[in-house]
């Protein structure tokens, strides 16, 4: 018998463990969608196999149940769920970037006798929607998961195993740490970044040039601005205290900073900077498929098919790329190709590619 996964939300998230869990035969993937052309997307890319027109109706045949919608509609699907007749096996989980309110909603399923196991993937990306998915998305990403105290071993296991598909490094941690963890290094920095666009607009009223000018860092610094506003909405919603907090050490921090900055001295500056420098370069690799690239940077000329020139040539040599994009951040004739590669040596063999085969400078950031 077929293990029957239901999908609800066919999202960047819903949608690459969709087709992960498709690389064993034995997953049947269900999908529903609030959104009816998401739907028809998922069916027709195949990245669901069935489409539920109605998550209640099929549930009795249900074994596994993954929500992976923005925070807010999962706590109202968890609250559907006790409507709804379940198989006793049931194990329902979710993909949520928080986890402490939907474990509070999880131990109210609890007495209506469904198990409910927290689930979060830790990669991502700003990109939303069924076309941004991808099965490799997790691969060596931390995948972390919360069950309540007192969950049996089994269901987790049952899990477990069957989240190994997406190649992730699955791991059980409590709730409120995983809020206070993620706060730092997820949810606070969406509210810089997006915080840090909001006053290059207002700095922009004044200085009509300046976002023009907005180049590789102000770029790289404000990517995950770019997020779905619904899903961050939810999130900031869900997590207001803990990020709230990071809030307030980020004001005495940036006093700290006012006054080095006002008063420090050079060595002061300096090692600010240096301290800095260090962390961030200490910082264990990171993890996730759309994270691990290697970028090399490429002076082209701004005339048709000069993009295809380039990449032909990595195609002749079967230099595979991942990425590629053109950072429009000067006003000549002159444009930078950003292109990305999984491997240092296939960057390496690119940049030998472009020294020998062409006249245009590159280098690797
Ligand atoms: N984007 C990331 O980087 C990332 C990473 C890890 C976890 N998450 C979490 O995963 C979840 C999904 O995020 P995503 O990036 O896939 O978002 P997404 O916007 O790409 O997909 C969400 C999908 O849910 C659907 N949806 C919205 N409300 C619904 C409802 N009430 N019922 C059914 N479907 C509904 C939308 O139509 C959309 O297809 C969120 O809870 C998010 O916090 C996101
Ligand atoms: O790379 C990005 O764009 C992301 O924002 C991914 C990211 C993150 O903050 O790291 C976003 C939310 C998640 O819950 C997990 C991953």
């Amino acid at each position: 018998m077929k293990n029957r996964v239901l999908v609800v939300g066919l999202g960047l998230i819903g949608g690459s463990i969709a087709l992960a869990l498709q690389k064993s035969p034995d997953n049947e993937i269900i999908g529903f969608d609030a959104n009816a052309d998401t739907l028809q997307s998922a069916k027709v890319l195949g990245v669901i196999h069935e489409v539920a027109s109605s998550p209640g109706d099929i549930m009795p045949t249900i074994d596994i149940v993954i929500f992976a919608t923005p925070v807010n509609a999962t706590l109202q699907w968890m609250d559907q769920l006790k409507t709804w007749i379940t198989k006793p096996s049931l194990i329902v989980t979710d993909t949520g970037s928080t986890k402490k309110l939907i474990m509070d909603k999880a131990l109210e399923l609890k007495e209506w006798g469904i198990t409910f196991i927290g689930g979060h993937p830790m990669a991502g990306s700003h990109k939303s929607g069924v076309l941004a998915a991808k099965p490799i998305l997790f691969e060596n990403a931390y995948y972390m998961l919360t069950p309540l105290q007192g969950t049996s071993l089994q269901p987790v296991e049952e899990l477990k195993k069957l989240l190994q598909l997406t190649s992730a490094k699955l791991m059980v941690i409590d709730a409120v740490e995983h809020d206070q963890m993620t706060s730092v290094v997820s949810h606070f920095p969406h509210i810089v970044a997006a915080s840090l666009v909001h006053q290059l607009a207002n700095e922009n009223e004044d200085h009509p040039f300046t976002k023009r000018l907005a180049a590789g860092g102000f770029r790289d610094i404000t990517r995950i601005a770019s997020s779905n506003p619904t899903m961050w909405t939810d999130i900031t919603m869900q997590n207001r205290q803990q990020i709230t907090q990071q809030l307030e050490n980020w004001q005495v921090e940036m006093m700290r900073v006012k006054k080095i900055v006002q008063t420090g001295t050079k060595e002061d500056i300096q090692q600010f900077f240096a301290q800095a420098k260090s962390y961030r370069d200490e910082l264990p690799s990171t993890s996730g498929a759309l994270f691990t690239t290697y970028d090399l940077y490429i002076d082209v000329p701004d005339y048709p098919g000069s993009i295809a020139e380039i990449t032909g040539y990595f195609a002749e040599e079967q230099i595979s790329i991942t990425n590629i994009r053109i950072v429009e951040t000067r006003e000549d004739i002159f444009g930078i190709l950003v292109v990305s590669f999984t491997s240092i040596g296939d960057r390496q063999r690119a940049a030998e590619c472009i020294r020998s085969r062409s006249p245009y400078e590159f280098y690797i950031s």
